[in-house]
């Protein structure tokens, strides 16, 4: 049997609570320089994730906000090391996380299809052979030479897409993207992902969307909590996803129903 392209073993990744952020001065002005020792501590933000995934696959990754879904595919992407496990990737992967490509802002567009494009390999020969068609996928038009830092979060997203899905990696890694473009953007990407599909690559795709994971996906990860609760079709994983959610609303409804009462009865005596 063919290896997989992407196995992942006993996965974790902590994070610090309270350590990246930077304090406000008006933080540092109440607290002082000193951090608060109640908000400190590590946390995993995934544990013990293993999976294998073959060639041709597309599997889709949900769970509730926070799960661990976009450090996962950080992961993946080798951007965020594990504490614990590890990730193997055999090919070259094609990222487009947190719904920019890795452009700068200060650069134009221009510049970034040129820096980025390079940094995963594409040489300047291809990048101006496809720099138009790019530009014309994104419908960027003349704010091409536009800096990065005046474009829209859709206008963002077109551009990293376009230049992402012009790269012959056989992975590619997809959060969230589909989400921000406009009706008749959305209907270009999923026909570019098709192709891309069609043509044996590898996908892991982050979505709320449930249209988008059933239309591209054959199977499903289902994250609860930084576990890996539920690996099956996608159907599966969705169907288990549901039925949590829907357990969780209505534990919390008859929860507030409860404290209500309890209040009336309170006000009774
Ligand atoms: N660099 C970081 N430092 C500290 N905590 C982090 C960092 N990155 C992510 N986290 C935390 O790890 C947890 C998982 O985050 P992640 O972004 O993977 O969730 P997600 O499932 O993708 O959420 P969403 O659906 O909202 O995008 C969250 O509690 C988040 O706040």
């Amino acid at each position: 049997m063919a290896e997989p392209v992407i196995e992942a073993k006993g996965l974790g990744v902590k994070f610090a609570m309270n350590r990246r952020r930077k304090r406000s001065l008006r933080e540092m002005f109440i607290h002082g320089n000193r951090r608060d020792p109640n908000k400190g501590g590590d946390f995993w933000a995934l544990r013990d994730v293993s999976f294998e995934i073959a060639k041709g696959d597309c599997v889709g990754i949900v769970g509730k906000n926070g799960t661990g879904k976009s450090t996962l595919l950080k992961l993946i992407a080798g951007v965020l090391m594990p504490d614990e496990g590890s990730v193997t990737v055999r090919g070259k992967v094609a990222p487009l996380l947190e719904l920019r490509a890795g452009f700068s802002d200060q650069l134009t567009g221009r510049e970034n299809v040129h820096l980025v494009g390079s940094l995963h390999g594409m040489s300047p020969k291809t990048l101006d052979e496809r720099f138009d068609e790019i530009v014309e996928f994104a419908e960027i038009g003349k704010f091409i030479d536009t800096p990065v830092r005046h474009y829209s979060s859709g206008m963002k997203v077109r551009l990293g897409f376009a230049l992402i899905s012009q790269l012959e990696h056989p992975i590619m890694l997809v959060d969230e993207v589909l989400a921000v473009g406009d009706k008749a953007f959305k209907q270009k990407c999923y026909a570019k992902i098709q192709e891309m599909l069609a043509n044996d690559r590898t996908m892991v795709l982050v979505s709320h969307s449930e249209g988008d994971l059933k239309r591209f996906c054959n199977r499903g990860l289902y994250i609860k909590r930084g576990e890996l609760v539920m690996d099956a079709d996608i159907k599966g994983a969705l169907d288990a996803y549901n039925a949590d959610t829907k357990a969780e609303t209505e534990a919390k409804k008859k929860e507030a129903e409860a404290k209500k009462k309890a209040e009336g009865d309170d006000k009774a005596a």
